[in-house]
C-alpha cells in the first residue's frame, strides 16, 4: 500500500518498513478473526488500510499529539473494539504506551492476541466499562492523552475521557464532518462541566474519496470533578 504509506509519512507518521509489515499482519488477523467474531464491516485489504489505518494516522497532523508523542507518555483508547485507533498508533509510536479499553470481552481477547502475535511491548488491553475505569485508583488522572473513534457522541465520550486525563492532558475524538455544528456545541458545554476546554478541530480526507474526517481536540485544564464519571450507563442515557 505504497500510496497509503506515503500519505501517512506526509502527515508526519514515523512509519518504517517493519511497521508496514506489522500493519499488514494486523489486517490479516482482523480479516481472519472477523469470520468468528464479527469485528469490523471492512475486510477488503485496501479499504481496511484507508478506513482503519490511514484514518487512525490522521492524528499525526495535530500539533498537540506531536508534542505528546515527542516527549512520550500514556495513552488510553476508549472503546477500542478490535483495536482502532490504538493498535495502528501503538505500531507507529513506540515511545508511547497504550491502554486499550473495551466493554466487550471477546474484542479485548482479540486485542490481546494481536499484541502477542505482533510482539507489541507498549500495549495492554483492559476489559472494563469506562465508567468503572474512571473511578479506579491508579488509572484515574494518569493519562497524557485519550483517543476514541466511533464509540459515542462527544458529550458522552468526554465524560469517559476527562476523568482519565492528567491536568494538561488531551482528548482526541475521531469524528465525521457532521461533528461541526450541534455536536460541537454540546461537546463544548460538557467539556466545561468536566474541567476541559475545546482546543480546536482538524479536518482531513481519506484516499480514494473514502470520506472526510475530523479530529476534535480538548485540553484538560483542571482535574475532572470527582462526581464524574457517573455510574455505568448514565453518561449515555443522560448526556451532559
Ligand atoms: C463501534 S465500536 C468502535 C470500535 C473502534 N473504536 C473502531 O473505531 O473500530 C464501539 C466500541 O465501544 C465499546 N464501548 C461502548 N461504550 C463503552 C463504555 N462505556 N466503556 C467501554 N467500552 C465501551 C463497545 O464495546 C464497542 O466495542
Amino acid at each position: 500500500m505504497r500510496d497509503v504509506m506515503e500519505q501517512m509519512r506526509a502527515w508526519g507518521v514515523p512509519v518504517t518498513d517493519e511497521m508496514e509489515r506489522q500493519l499488514e499482519r494486523y489486517g490479516e488477523l482482523l480479516a481472519e478473526w472477523n469470520e468468528r467474531l464479527n469485528l469490523t464491516a471492512i475486510v477488503e485489504s485496501r479499504e481496511m488500510w484507508i478506513k482503519h489505518f490511514l484514518d487512525s494516522a490522521g492524528i499525526a497532523q495535530v500539533p498537540a499529539w506531536r508534542e505528546i508523542a515527542a516527549r512520550g507518555g500514556r495513552v488510553i483508547d476508549i472503546g477500542s473494539g478490535a483495536g482502532i485507533p490504538g493498535i495502528p498508533l501503538a505500531i507507529t509510536w513506540r515511545n508511547l504506551s497504550f491502554v486499550l479499553c473495551d466493554a466487550s470481552r471477546k474484542r479485548v481477547q482479540f486485542v490481546e492476541h494481536v499484541v502477542g502475535d505482533l510482539g507489541l511491548a507498549n500495549v495492554s488491553a483492559v476489559h472494563a466499562r469506562m465508567e468503572d475505569l474512571g473511578r479506579a485508583p491508579g488509572a484515574r488522572g494518569s493519562f497524557d492523552a485519550a483517543v476514541a473513534r466511533a464509540v459515542a457522541r462527544s458529550n458522552v465520550l468526554l465524560e469517559y475521557a476527562a476523568p482519565m486525563l492528567k491536568t494538561g492532558g488531551r482528548a482526541f475524538l475521531y469524528k465525521g464532518p457532521s461533528y461541526l455544528g450541534a455536536e460541537e456545541e454540546d461537546a463544548a458545554r460538557a467539556a466545561r462541566v468536566l474541567g476541559a476546554r475545546p482546543e480546536g478541530v482538524i479536518a482531513y480526507q481519506l484516499l480514494d474519496e473514502q470520506g472526510d474526517r475530523v479530529i476534535a481536540v480538548f485540553r484538560q485544564a483542571e482535574p475532572c470533578p470527582k462526581r464524574y464519571p457517573r455510574k455505568a450507563g448514565t453518561p449515555s442515557r443522560q448526556p451532559l
